[in-house]
């Protein structure tokens, strides 16, 4: 299911929440919103989601306004969303069983194929062998599968998931992302991750809005924002992702640092570029010096983007002209704020 979203609007009090948002989301695809806390993200996801009307702004399913449907009319469109949350939201008086068939019973279905359908999911996510396990005896890991279990019981076409990963240890993170993306691709759904980590973004999404103070500051596919990050708020969450490290191995996608100090410059490549030896031929041509202090490769949406940490030496207009020459071959050049 496609969503569109049109200058959106909400308000409380004097406070812009979500200050004139205006977004497309691709059907059959993940799609991340990222923002720091405040940033609006769970208010975007209530108007999204049909939970709360905007004060202006118009919501479109699949091309259909669907903000200014009557209660009936909200209550059939909020039937093809499922959501999961940071909290798992489970039934803790029922099993992992009785969770997952609880929307079944809810809309109606025969005990004969809810059983039928609650194998299926519990398949699905791998659960098969816990059915009348009692969720405390589960895992966070476990029971975030059960609570995408019973989000997908009645065939939604979009899932939203608020924070899901965001209490689970980062082994667990990667095998609930690994879970929604085969999901995903198995069921043609469209996804929308709202977090705030950016190591979700990467691990998961195609595209990514990055919200601030209400308002989308940043849009498009995830590899161009991570080659080429516009905006401070940007730039401060790829930051926080590559944790600059001594222990490689324990770290794989973070950078290795084997300077102390130093690194004024920080260079990205992507694709084609990272094969070419770019900076020994500026180095020749220029006559300048690169002291590299740290790098680093990651995979982010199956490309590889390459990172160094670099020192320029030479006189300001030389090295002026070596960063043009850089942004001129594709390579993103951002200088540590002093
Ligand atoms: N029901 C409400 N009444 C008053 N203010 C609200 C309400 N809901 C949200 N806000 C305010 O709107 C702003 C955006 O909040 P929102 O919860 O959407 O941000 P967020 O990005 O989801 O943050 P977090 O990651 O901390 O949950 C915040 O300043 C918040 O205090």
């Amino acid at each position: 299911m496609q969503i569109r979203l049109e200058n959106v609007e909400r308000s409380y009090g004097f406070l812009h929440a979500v200050n004139g948002i205006s977004l497309s989301i691709p059907t059959n695809s993940i799609y991340g919103v990222i923002g720091r806390s405040g940033a609006g993200k769970s208010t975007l996801v209530r108007l999204v989601s049909l939970l709360e009307r905007p004060d202006s702004g118009t919501v479109f399913y699949d091309g259909q306004r669907v903000d200014d449907l009557d209660e009936q009319g909200l209550i059939l469109q909020r039937r093809r969303l499922g959501m999961i949350f940071q909290n798992f939201n489970l039934f803790s008086s029922r099993s992992a069983g009785q969770n997952v068939s609880y929307p079944l019973e809810i809309a109606g279905y025969k005990s004969s194929d809810i059983k039928e359908r609650v194998k299926e999911l519990l398949d699905l996510v791998g659960l098969g062998d816990r059915e009348k396990a009692p969720i405390s005896t589960l895992s966070g890991g476990q029971k975030q599968r059960i609570a995408i279990a019973r989000a997908l019981a009645v065939r939604p076409d979009i899932l939203f998931c608020d924070e899901a990963t965001s209490a689970l240890d980062p082994q667990t993170t990667h095998s609930i992302l690994s879970l929604l993306k085969e999901i995903q691709s198995k069921m043609n759904l469209t996804i929308v991750m709202i977090t705030h980590q950016m190591e979700v973004v990467r691990d998961s999404c195609e595209r990514v809005a990055v919200l601030d103070d209400g308002k989308v500051v940043e849009e498009g596919l995830v590899t161009d924002i991570f080659a080429h990050p516009q905006t401070t708020v940007t730039r401060d969450f790829l930051s926080h992702l590559s944790p600059v490290d001594a222990s490689p191995s324990e770290h794989e996608e973070g950078l290795v640092r084997w300077s102390e100090d130093g690194g004024r410059y920080t260079l990205r490549f992507r694709g084609g570029n990272t094969d070419l030896p770019i900076l020994s031929q500026l180095s020749r041509k220029f006559e300048v010096e690169f002291n590299i202090r740290a790098g680093g490769v990651q995979n982010v949406g199956g490309e590889k983007i390459g990172t160094l940490i670099s020192d320029i030496s030479g006189t300001p207009d030389v090295v002026a002209a070596v960063i043009a020459e850089l942004k001129k071959q594709g390579v993103y050049v951002e200088e540590a704020r002093s």
